[in-house]
């Protein structure tokens, strides 16, 4: 794999670099409410205007349905990455269509570019590796070289992630080359115990990681959202909470599996319940085999919250992705609260990935240097834990 210091130092000035960015931030409306994966990509972006590039930044935001959404438009990311960069940020209105030719083709040596979001467009994401390759030339006609520096997408065989890095002479961004020296530390010998904490809302996406990691693990927490399908899979009733119904039968498969191999699997105890999403429904505390079936768990409760940050503070390697409760909303912020801080207070080797739960360390007002480090990707860094080849670093491969 070839790193941007090698670009840099082939020259970059005066050549269209097209680099793709994990500039999936939280949103509440317009307003960026967490910055990280916007300052984690500025080094690179420096970088390269510094040294005279012409840089065309694309990135997805959320998950829009092949079509233009304005609910998630990167205009206010565009907003954001000037400031941070300190310098203007041209915006084009859609991804390959005229303004972000025109856009494009006006750069100057040094000036940065944004297109509207790659999820605009069906052919991002299609499985149609043909529908693909076609979207993917038209953003490689964007650039003479092409930097990924998107690690949380890197498991995403999406067309800019993958098909267009396959068009270009291909560079790893500063960002990708550090979090892959840092989680491959945890991919053949960590330190034991080792403790992977999973929650989250993305559940069926993330349940498929668990197979591979009941492998290495010797404790695997579940909470958050990813909590509900377990529960239902033990036989417990979940009321309105966020459920899997086609995934239950797998979670009883790996209930069976964390049995048979000796891996704690632990569920939460109590839950927080609210009869409605929304930061005002007031939280009622119950037994997590009792949640009436008219309420939705929205956190895990007091107990719970104490059981794993008693495993957390017991590990040698802590790997943690997915906050144990709505925590935008503050009723329901003390379960992914008091892991975090479990993780700060441990002498264990710590890992926090993901977009959100990056973002609830910084929000609930942990200090960033209480964690061995901070990962941009939550399903890319489970993925690569997994010990999978993943599309985004493949393609990079020369
Ligand atoms: N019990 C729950 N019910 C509904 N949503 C929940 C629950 N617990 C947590 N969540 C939501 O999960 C979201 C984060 O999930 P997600 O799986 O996207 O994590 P992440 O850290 O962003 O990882 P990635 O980077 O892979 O997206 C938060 O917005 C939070 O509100
Ligand atoms: O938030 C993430 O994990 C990355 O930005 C990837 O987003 P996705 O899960 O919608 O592909």
């Amino acid at each position: 794999m070839k790193t941007l210091d090698e670009l840099l130092s082939e020259g970059v000035s005066g050549r269209r670099v097209l680099l793709r960015a994990d500039l999936n931030v939280p949103l509440d409306g317009s307003t960026i409410t967490d910055d990280g994966r916007i300052r984690a990509v500025a080094p690179t972006i420096q970088a390269l205007v510094e040294n005279g590039a012409r840089v065309t930044v694309c990135s997805h935001l959320g998950r829009p349905k092949g079509e233009p959404d304005p609910q998630y438009s990167l205009a206010p990311v565009a907003q954001r990455l000037g400031e941070v960069l300190d310098r203007a940020v041209a915006f084009a209105t859609d991804t390959v269509g005229d303004d972000a030719d025109e856009k494009n083709a006006a750069l100057a040596d040094g000036e940065v570019l944004l297109l509207e979001n790659l999820r605009f467009n069906a052919g991002e994401t299609s499985k149609d590796d043909q529908v693909r390759a076609e979207f993917a030339g038209e953003l490689a006609a964007y650039g003479d070289v092409y930097v990924d520096d998107a690690f949380g997408a890197v498991h995403r065989k999406h067309a800019s992630v993958y098909d267009a890095a396959k068009l270009l002479p291909r560079y790893a961004g500063f960002l990708i080359a550090k979090e892959v020296e840092v989680l491959s530390k945890l991919t053949g010998d960590a330190e034991k115990p080792y403790v992977v904490v999973l929650g989250g809302a993305k559940v069926s996406d993330k349940l498929a990681v668990i197979e591979n990691l009941l492998q290495k693990v010797d404790t695997l927490i579940i909470g958050g959202g990813m909590a509900y399908t377990f529960l239902k899979a033990q036989g417990h009733e979940v009321g309105n909470s966020l459920l899997e119904a086609d995934q239950v039968a797998t979670c009883e498969r790996y209930l069976a599996e964390a049995e048979k191999l000796g891996v704690d699997l632990l569920l939460p105890v109590d839950i927080a319940t609210a009869a409605e999403f929304s930061a005002d429904a007031e939280a009622q505390v119950t037994a997590a085999d009792a949640i009436p079936g008219d309420r939705m768990g929205l956190d895990i409760g007091p107990a719970s919250a104490e059981l794993f940050a008693e495993r957390v503070r017991a590990a040698s390697t802590v790997f943690w992705n997915g906050p144990m409760g709505v925590f935008e909303f503050p009723a329901y912020a003390k379960g992914t609260k008091a892991v975090a801080q479990a993780l700060v207070d441990s002498s264990a080797y710590t890992v926090v990935g993901g977009g959100d739960s990056a973002a609830a360390v910084r929000t609930l007002g942990l200090p960033e240097d209480g964690f061995s480090h901070i990962s941009t990707g939550g399903g890319a860094s489970l993925e690569y834990l997994e010990g999978k080849t993943l599309p985004g670093l493949e393609a990079l491969e020369n």
